[in-house]
């Protein structure tokens, strides 16, 4: 039986749930690591942006953070890409502290601006086994792998600019993921997509993540998107000083059927929970009766 389980604040480390590849191996052999975030406060200036977050991701977990705008989950994210140190707490992966950048997090990014436009796909894809000191037929060999992967080998001579968005989207995730890496983090990676190009994105990813074994943090705004990806999906309190508000399991069969009783009963929880975040930061703006309904005031959500 599928359901959907609310676990509360500060949920064990349990590993993925619904069958997932989790923790399996890649086309490069890879596979995922464990993240722990413990206690972990996050500030710029005089400014606390997060605090107090504790989240335990298994390796090979797929876990999308959820939350108003502005509540600090890109802040999160890039603290564990390494490139916004913690005030308070601590990040590990695998048990190792994380103190900066490394090869074994990628990002991928809302703006597919973030690829080589002067590169053909290959190359991009094949920048970081180069950087690494592959020899030229390893970098063809892996840049092709996951080309492939990704369901654009046909493209590998082509420059970004002559692709659609989705496809540099995913010339994005071959990159990072080219660089064998044990945790992918993805920061709204198809924000600025069609919808048409989104959903199957989502549905690309499910397969991608499924075969490369990586595990996954995964910032959206979209609640759709949460349920049809996450195993778990943690959703955020309303900043300043954000923290981690609820953790839901996402115990339903994949692919994910969103007309689903428990998708639904899911979904509406998600709603509930963003909804009041919402009003919630109204109130603090001023505003004095804001709507009942999350979908009836800012879309932050869908
Ligand atoms: N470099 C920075 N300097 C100062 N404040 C920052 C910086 N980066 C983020 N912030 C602030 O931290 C808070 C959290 O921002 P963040 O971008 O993490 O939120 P978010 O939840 O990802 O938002 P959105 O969903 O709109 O992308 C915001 O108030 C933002 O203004």
């Amino acid at each position: 039986m599928t359901k959907a389980i609310k676990t509360g604040r500060r949920p064990p480390g349990g590993g993925p749930a619904g069958g997932a590849a989790a923790g399996g191996t890649g086309p490069a052999g890879g596979h995922g690591a464990a993240v722990s975030v413990s206690g972990v406060g996050i500030g710029f200036g005089s400014f606390q942006a997060v605090q107090e977050i504790s989240l335990d991701i298994a390796a090979g977990e797929f876990l999308c953070l959820l939350g108003p705008s502005g509540c600090g989950k890109s802040t999160l994210l890039s603290s564990l890409a390494g490139f916004v140190p913690v005030r308070q707490g601590r990040l590990t992966v695998d048990g190792t502290a994380v103190t900066g950048p490394d090869p074994g997090r990628g990002m991928v990014f809302q703006s597919s601006e973030a690829l080589f436009d002067w590169m053909t796909v290959r190359q991009n894809v094949a920048f970081g086994p180069r950087m690494r000191g592959r020899s030229r037929a390893e970098q063809k060999k892996v840049a092709d792998e996951y080309l492939g992967l990704v369901g654009l080998r046909h493209c590998a001579d082509r420059f970004p600019g002559q692709l659609s968005g989705g496809m540099r989207q995913r010339v994005q995730i071959a990159r990072v993921l080219a660089n064998e890496p044990r945790v992918v983090l993805m920061d709204e990676p198809f924000g600025a997509l069609d919808a048409q190009t989104r959903q199957v994105m989502q549905e690309e990813m499910a397969r991608i993540w499924q075969a490369s074994g990586c595990t996954v943090v995964f910032v959206t705004h979209d609640i759709d998107e949460a349920i049809v990806l996450a195993d778990r999906i943690a959703v955020m309190t309303a900043g300043p000083a954000a923290t981690i508000k609820n953790v839901y399991q996402v115990d339903l069969a994949r692919p994910r059927d969103d007309t689903a009783p428990e998708s639904v009963e899911l979904r509406a929880a998600l709603r509930r929970d963003i909804g009041e975040e919402v009003r919630k930061a109204l109130r603090e703006q001023g505003v004095e009766d804001p709507p009942e309904d999350p979908a009836d005031g800012p879309r932050e959500e869908r």
